[in-house]
């Protein structure tokens, strides 16, 4: 048997066939047209068995039995030959289209290939397409995050409504994208297996039953036809709507992209400015914020230091408190201490005074008068002698030198207020509950008014300034003082009421003395007494006095010489804590002039007065020297007006000062003399206190 002719009819190349190769396929333009396949009637193998009986055999030629054989069976071996032929030309035909269907399976395959390639060229389209997507969605979140770290609330809802929409976008476009390459993938799986279970179909039939092959050639060729011509239009119809629909994508994505960025672009403008704009306004309020800061920063610690110092304040206060009501337990204590203190210095001052002498004398000379002398050499006063406790004024007349001795001489040049710090000692006296006479005794013009009198240093004024002082201080220790003020003259033994303008009935009236011999008080029946509340009824209370003595001098002439004049203040305390009780009795005498004593050579009325200051001055002197004796009977204190006045105050526990005022003036020599040795008299004389 020689194998099957080679004719090229029933062999076709794939270079002669129509159908393009893998290479030669493009899918952008799929125009392939696969060739019909070849099919041989019975005509046409007839034809080719005829021109084959014609053609020289060598094999005839040498075997003549072979000749014979075919001579024989010619028609049988022509049919036998022509059914060979026929078979053959049918199994070549089968063979044909076994490679034929081959092919189209390599075919089916190749465009199975091809379309993967297609599958994974859209995909990498796709991912080309998912990257710049995803670039696009990148630069928005990069533009997203750059608005949202910058820009307010209101840029943050256009930046949302933005994202969402492109994010809806995304995700359609994804979602569809899926959905078609889900779908496409499906379908050419299933064709594939499809396809490929036709085939093993095919195979089956071809290897078992070579008859059912054609029958299943044309059936899968029509098959093949049909459904590659579906597919092929459906494929054609699909790619050109994904096409449209990734273009429709793309044009929508870039409209997006570009409405996004147009309107992303205005807003952003917009927000940029509205941005600078806030952040200017931010800057400023930060700047506020931060001088607020500040100030809030220093009111703070004004605030703290205040409050440090508040607290501190209330600490203090409270230690103060602490301390007052400390110091009012000690004040309490010092006050009862003081009121015990009180009651001893009382006492003590007492001693003092006693034993300094009931009865002190005080020399006084006054400086000379502008129209007197000047030198005043024949005065000569000591040093005051502690050891004694007195001091020396001595005279030279004549070459005579009289010495006499006093508690204490004030020379010329000595203050008032000088004199006032000895004399204090004894209005304390009086504040203590004694009784206390002050004389100033002496010539006329002397310095009597000066010393006891003198405006707001005198001894009556400075002792109105003290007891009202110590009456002040006193009440802190429980003392309640009450005084009561009289001022008389007694002229011509006569008393004449100083303070009579301050009586409700001025007129005339009888003055009379009168003793309480049990009390030990005296009084002057009608004379005014005022009670002492201020300081300047005192000094209205002196000028009234004084006014009464100057219309007495108009009328009698220098009266005022020529009487006594007596300012007495009854003083009254009480002690509310101790319930003590003191009451004393201050007399400040300005005495009539000494020197009418002897030197008056007068008649009438001039002679009866002056008869009566000699009376009343020699009687004064009498007293105090007979209260030095033993015999207190007999002290002649109604010899004279004035004595007779104070005798109250002269006897006892009661203190006198003389003061002896003496003129330095060397004519008036004499009268000094005098007045010195009265006073001197008087120095040595000591109060019997039985
Ligand atoms: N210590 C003194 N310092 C300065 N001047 C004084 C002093 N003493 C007295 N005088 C002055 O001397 C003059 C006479 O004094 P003053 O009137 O006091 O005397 P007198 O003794 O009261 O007289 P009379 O008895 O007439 O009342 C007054 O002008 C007075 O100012």
């Amino acid at each position: 048997m020689s194998g099957p002719p080679s004719t090229p009819e029933r062999y076709i190349s794939r270079d002669e066939s129509n159908i393009p190769s893998p290479t030669q396929q493009n899918p952008s333009s799929p125009k392939y047209e696969p060739r019909q396949p070849i099919r041989l009637n019975t005509e046409d193998v007839q034809s080719i068995n005829r021109r084959r009986s014609f053609t020289p055999n060598h094999e005839n030629r040498s075997s003549s039995h072979m000749t014979f054989f075919y001579k024989e069976n010619l028609k049988e071996l022509s049919k036998l030959q022509e059914e060979l032929t026929r078979k053959k030309a049918r199994l070549d035909t089968s063979r044909d289209e076994m490679n034929s269907l081959k092919s189209k399976v390599e075919t089916v395959e190749f465009k199975m290939n091809n379309l993967k390639e297609d599958k994974q060229l859209k995909v990498r389209q796709i991912g080309l397409k998912q990257n710049e997507l995803n670039s696009l969605d990148q630069d928005h979140q990069l533009k997203t995050q750059f608005m949202q770290n910058g820009f307010d609330l209101e840029l943050k809802q256009i930046e949302g409504k933005y994202s969402n929409e492109l994010g809806e976008v995304e995700s359609r476009f994804k979602f569809e994208i899926q959905q078609v390459e889900f779908e496409k993938v499906q379908r050419l799986k299933e064709e594939k297996d499809h396809l490929l279970e036709k085939i093993q179909t095919i195979n089956d039939e071809v290897s078992n039953n070579d008859n059912t092959v054609s029958q299943l050639k044309l059936e899968l060729d029509k098959k093949y036809a049909m459904s590659k011509e579906t597919w092929m239009l459906e494929f054609q119809e699909e790619w050109k709507n994904i096409t449209a629909s990734n273009q429709s994508m793309i044009k929508d994505i870039n409209d997006l992209s570009q409405e996004i960025d147009e309107s992303l672009s205005n807003e952003l403008d917009q927000s940029k400015n509205k941005c600078g704009d806030l952040q200017e306004e931010l800057s400023i309020l930060e700047k506020k914020i931060n001088e607020k800061n500040l100030y809030k920063t220093s009111i703070s610690v004004q605030i703290d230091t205040v409050k440090e110092e508040t607290e501190q304040t209330v600490r203090q206060r409270k230690e103060l408190n602490e301390y007052i009501s400390n110091s009012k337990n000690e004040l309490v204590q010092i006050n009862d201490i003081l009121i015990k203190e009180e009651t001893m210095r009382r006492k003590l001052h007492n001693e003092i005074q006693e034993f300094r002498g009931n009865i002190r004398v005080y020399c006084r000379i006054r400086p000379p008068l502008e129209n007197e002398p000047q030198d005043v050499s024949h005065i000569h006063v000591s040093k005051f002698d502690n050891r004694n406790g007195s001091q020396a004024i001595e005279i030279n007349k004549e070459d005579r030198n009289s010495k006499f001795l006093f508690d204490k001489v004030f020379d010329t040049k000595e203050t008032n207020q000088e004199v006032f710090q000895e004399v204090c000692q004894l209005i304390q006296s009086s504040l203590d509950g004694y009784n206390v006479c002050i004389f100033a005794y002496g010539q006329t013009g002397s310095g009597k008014t000066y010393t006891m009198m003198n405006n707001s240093d005198g001894v009556i004024p400075m002792t109105l300034d003290h007891i009202f002082d110590w009456t002040r201080l006193l009440k802190e220790r429980g003392w309640n003082y009450s005084f009561e003020a009289q001022f008389v003259e007694i002229y011509n033994e006569q008393i004449v009421d100083l303070l009579r303008t301050f009586n409700p009935d001025p007129g005339p009236k009888k003055y009379e003395i009168r003793h309480d011999t049990k009390s030990r008080r005296t009084s002057i029946t009608n004379v005014t007494s005022i009670k002492l509340e201020t300081r300047a009824m005192v000094n209205t209370i002196l000028k009234t006095a004084n006014r009464m003595k100057s219309i007495a001098a108009t009328n009698a002439n220098e009266r005022s010489s020529r009487s006594h004049s007596v300012f007495t203040i009854k003083i009254h305390g009480t002690n509310s804590t101790t319930g003590e009780t003191c009451d004393g009795i201050l007399n400040l005498v300005d005495l009539a002039g000494s020197e009418r004593i002897e030197t008056s050579n007068v008649t009438g009325d001039r002679l009866r007065e002056t008869q009566n200051i000699n009376r009343s001055l020699s009687c004064l002197g009498d007293v105090i020297y007979a209260l030095n004796g033993n015999d207190m009977k007999h002290i002649p204190f109604r010899n004279s007006k004035l004595t007779y006045l104070l005798q109250h105050s002269l006897i006892g526990d009661s203190k006198t000062l003389m003061f002896v005022n003496v003129s330095p003036s060397s004519g008036q020599l004499k009268e000094t003399l005098n007045s010195l040795r009265f006073a001197s008299k008087v120095n040595s004389t000591k109060i019997n206190q039985k």
